[in-house]
């Protein structure tokens, strides 16, 4: 079904829906009526989500959550198992692991800001697997969850339907909504963005007017399906930045029908009309903005989903790739596949950076001199596929962040040895009076 939140109405059996009316005496064929609240009940009518799900049995029907025993490299915010650095950070990319392990427990958190606990910042995770979730379902209570797959295609069972998808896509998973990722290829990779903030929702475009950047009706979310399966399943929940599980004596994946605007979507990155400069210098990055978490403060963003799509290059007589920059907003950055115009080197597909507030950063020296010394004829930008999560918030990396041999101890290395500028002797100095 596609458009961007839209209100939608599915069942997979005929008659499951009930029509007029959430909550009747009595719900076509015994199912129970719930509903899911991605909002609060009061949140203004433009903002408001919520869905209404028809079940084989009550979802709180289960017994009570333990402690999860395995080890996890999960983490939640607030942040502070060591402490914000100034430093400029680059890992290389996971690598898919040797033991079995799923989804879940191939979760891996690079860094985070805000707190979960009071709805404020995000958590960055990398995620490797090499097996399917086997009778086991995960969800978040702590945020909703932006997948962003970069190597493997993923079929993933949700209550409210089934989204496959493959690197290039995106898939957007409510908080609280109970999945199953299942790996097609057997081995996958990628990142996730939780989002303990407002949820996302597409930019307003100002004078861009009414169409662009990615368009509503190119979000697909699923119809529903259903699992009538009577073997005990594992539920993990994320919760309060600590994992939970019980066993429910069923497949939680028993909404039959459901109706309403809080729902899975997945969105193709290829989708994206890009808009940039047909004269000279680039816009600010904001152009390329997918979905964006809004803050309280107009403009500011809890989190902005960025991308670098392939596109033209046009502008005359200008530097084309990204300039130097210190910004107050934090940057983290993931690639899906190519490479990225500021990098020639050490940004891998699968790979991360970090640039907090004010860490001067940009082009590093191969990508600067290349650019001063381009030919500016029309360039197309091909097989590529960066993206960015921008926050207001500072990003704190986690320990195993700072300790894995994947973070690059060398990186500020890629801006140094630019050569001096010369300027001819002049007043201008700082020990003139030059007010
Ligand atoms: O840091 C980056 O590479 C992302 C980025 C790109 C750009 O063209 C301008 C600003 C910016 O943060
Ligand atoms: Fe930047």
């Amino acid at each position: 079904m596609t458009g961007f939140a839209n209100h939608f109405a599915t069942e997979a059996v005929a008659g499951a829906l009930p029509q007029g009316q959430n909550s009747p005496q009595q719900v076509p064929y015994g199912l129970y009526a719930e509903q899911l609240s991605g909002t609060a009940f009061t949140a203004p009518r433009k903002d408001n989500q919520r869905s209404w799900l028809y079940r084989l049995r009550p979802a709180a029907h289960h017994p009570a959550y333990r402690p999860y025993a395995r080890e996890t490299l999960l983490r939640t915010g607030p942040f502070g198992e060591v402490p914000p650095t100034p430093n400029r950070l680059r890992w290389d990319p996971l690598p898919i692991p040797a033991q079995p392990t799923d989804f879940v427990d191939g979760l891996v958190t690079l860094c985070g800001n805000g707190d979960a606990a009071t709805g404020v910042g995000i958590g960055v995770h990398l995620y490797a697997a090499n097996r399917s979730m086997e009778r086991r379902a995960f969800y978040s209570a702590d945020g909703e969850l932006l997948i962003v797959p970069q190597q493997g295609r993923l079929r993933i069972v949700t209550e409210m339907g089934v989204i496959a998808a493959v690197p290039r896509q995106i898939v957007v998973i409510p908080r609280g909504v109970r999945f199953r990722v299942e790996l097609p290829d057997g081995a996958a990779r990628g990142y996730a963005c939780e989002n303990y903030g407002a949820i996302f929702r597409l930019p307003d475009l100002g004078p861009i007017g009414a169409n662009g950047l990615a368009n509503p009706r190119d979000f697909e979310t699923p119809r529903a399906a259903f699992e009538d399966d009577d073997a005990p399943f594992e539920i993990v929940q994320k919760f309060g930045g600590t994992l939970w599980t019980t066993t429910l004596s069923h497949s939680p994946f028993d909404v039959v029908a459901w109706h309403g605007n809080l729902a899975p979507y997945r969105y193709d990155l290829g989708a994206f009309n890009t808009i940039n400069t047909v004269s000279f210098d680039h816009p600010d990055p904001s152009i390329f903005t997918v979905l964006t978490s809004p803050s309280d403060t107009p403009g500011t963003a809890n989190c902005d989903f960025v991308i670098f799509p392939p596109r033209w290059m046009v502008a005359e007589h200008t530097f084309r790739p990204p300039w130097f920059h210190r910004n107050v907003m934090s940057e983290f950055m993931g690639l899906v596949h190519g490479s990225y115009d500021a990098k020639a080197g050490g940004f891998a597909p699968g790979g991360a950076s970090l640039h907090n507030p004010m860490s001067g950063h940009g082009p590093d020296r191969a990508s600067y001199e290349a650019a001063i010394g381009a030919d500016l004829r029309p360039h197309r930008i091909e097989d590529t596929m960066a993206f960015m999560f921008e926050s207001r918030h500072m990003f704190r990396p986690t320990r195993f962040a700072l300790d894995t041999p994947l973070c690059q101890l060398d990186y500020d290395d890629c801006w140094a040895g630019f050569r001096k500028a010369q300027v001819p002797q002049a007043s201008g100095s700082t020990g003139d009076d030059n007010t």
